[in-house]
């Protein structure tokens, strides 16, 4: 089974907000850009939007499809629907207590992220680039 999963990069300047995963979650204590699984009948946006707001507490506009990436774990496959966000109303933080950080994108690997996320921070880094 396939798991639809929103996820959003909330970007601000140079810097994009990441939390951390619980150590009971899958792919648990790894970093990671918020998000959760699309339910039945939701759009994967209006997913983004309330996974946002749940996790972070932001009303993010305009989401931006960035990528989609697919991903067997072995224990669970995901199906990645990425969106950018760069227009959200109020400030991020981890609204589920999780850890949270403004962290820049030349410093992203630093961070653990799960193994589907190689290619998202391939992306941010090209794209950081191409604005410099
Ligand atoms: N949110 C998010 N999930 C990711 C990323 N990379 C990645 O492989 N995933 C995977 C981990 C999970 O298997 C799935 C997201 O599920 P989720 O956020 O709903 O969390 P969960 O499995 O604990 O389920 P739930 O309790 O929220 O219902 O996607 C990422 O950058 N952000
Ligand atoms: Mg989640």
């Amino acid at each position: 089974m396939l798991v639809e999963v929103a996820v959003g990069v909330i970007q601000r300047g140079d810097a994009v907000f990441i939390t951390r995963r619980s150590a009971q979650q899958h792919q648990g204590d790894k970093w990671e850009f918020p998000g959760g699984k699309v339910e039945a009948g939701e759009t994967a946006d209006s997913a983004l939007v309330r996974e946002l707001a749940e996790e972070v507490g932001i009303t993010a506009h305009r989401p931006e499809p960035l990528m989609v990436i697919e991903h067997d774990y072995g224990d669970k496959a995901v199906r990645l629907r990425i969106f950018h966000v760069t227009e959200f109303e109020g400030q991020p933080y981890g609204r589920e207590d999780q850890p949270g950080t403004w962290a820049s994108i030349a410093s992203l690997e630093d961070y653990a992220f799960p193994e589907a996320n190689s290619p998202i921070l391939e992306r941010l880094k090209s794209l950081s680039l191409a604005n410099s």
